[in-house]
């Protein structure tokens, strides 16, 4: 059974289509990454599937019926992308007040709550005002609410957006135990490391439109060809003319002191590499490796926006 299916949804706003004729099918348990660059229209498929918005077209069920996001609340942890709490709130009460708000008792919500604190490494905070909180801790706070009422299903929008590493590897471990309990993560983000990662299935949004969907593997295997990690360790600038024959690279992300490549059709890895060696080209990593879901994401929609910047080139070592 789907937890979430969208049929054939489309969404205007103003003469503009956000989301176009979009269809995805979310199953029960595991991880579901709604991958897409800014814009993509992420935002608004998952305001569809809470109900806040209307499709114009198509049709969303959630758990198998009829029903949008808003009358099964119950069963629904959401992280909205536009972080709000009420600021003048203590940090605790404003959990338990979220708890209430989904049918928990007040004693057992604080409970919760109190938990979730200690889990988040927050607990000292819990009698400060909302408007004490860092950003980081704000979204802390509003993740815990969240999950209060362990919903069966749970829609993150950019959850890890705006974190430190170690906070963002606090709330991967959580949204990887969650899913890990048999319950459901839809996830929007656009860090593909991230999304390769944790997911058991990624559906790629650009322009509205859908460009890949399936496992992690299946994006991969769909995406084909003969992939090439390469790490210069010296005389990059060697490297160039044979980087740019077509008749051995159809295409390259290049990182400088690295690069991800895929072979020209009919070429072999083992002539590439007998290329750079005789080209007097300094290797300190040659791996015949999967595409990751960056590169594929790079060549279905474009360049990342939201990549990290890429290391300079300088031709020395790496
Ligand atoms: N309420 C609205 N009124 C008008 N246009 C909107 C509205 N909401 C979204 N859009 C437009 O729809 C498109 C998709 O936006 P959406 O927020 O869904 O993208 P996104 O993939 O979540 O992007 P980001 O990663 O930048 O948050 C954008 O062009 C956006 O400007």
């Amino acid at each position: 059974m789907s937890s979430i299916s969208v049929e054939s949804v489309t969404k205007r706003f103003a003469g503009h289509t956000a989301v176009s004729n979009l269809s995805l099918q979310v199953p029960s348990g595991g991880i579901y990454g709604l991958l897409g660059p800014n814009g993509a229209g992420k935002s608004t498929t998952i305001r569809l599937i809470m109900g806040i918005l209307q499709p114009d077209e198509g049709r969303i069920a959630l758990f198998g019926a009829g029903g949008s996001g808003r009358n099964l609340s119950s069963r629904i942890g959401y992280l909205p992308e536009e972080r709000g709490l009420y600021k003048k709130m203590k940090v605790l009460d404003h959990l338990v007040f979220l708890g209430e708000v989904k049918g928990i008792s007040r004693t057992e919500a604080r409970r919760r709550a109190m938990v979730w604190l200690e889990r988040l490494e927050i607990a000292n905070w819990a009698q400060k005002k909302v408007e004490d909180l860092s950003k980081g801790m704000q979204q802390k706070v509003q993740f815990a609410g969240a999950l209060l009422h362990e919903p069966e299903l749970v829609i993150l929008d950019e959850p890890f957006s705006g974190l430190d590493p170690i906070n963002a590897q606090v709330m991967k471990d959580i949204v990887v135990e969650i899913a890990a309990a048999g319950r459901t993560v839809l996830l929007s983000t656009h860090v593909m490391e991230q999304a390769e990662r944790m997911c058991d299935r990624v559906a790629i949004i650009a322009r509205g439109k859908l460009v890949a969907n399936g496992t992690v593997a299946q994006v991969k295997a769909d995406f084909g060809g003969r992939h090439v990690a390469l790490g210069f360790s010296g005389n990059r600038p060697l490297a160039d003319a044979v980087l740019a024959d077509p008749r051995l690279i159809a295409r390259m992300d290049d990182y400088g002191a690295s690069a991800e490549l895929k072979m020209a059709e009919g070429a072999q890895p083992e002539q590439l590499l007998t290329a750079l060696v005789n080209a007097g080209v300094g290797l300190r990593r040659f791996e015949v490796v999967e595409p990751s879901l960056h590169a594929i994401f790079v060549a279905k929609v474009g360049a990342d926006p939201d990549a990290a910047p890429l290391p300079v080139a300088t031709g020395a070592a790496a």
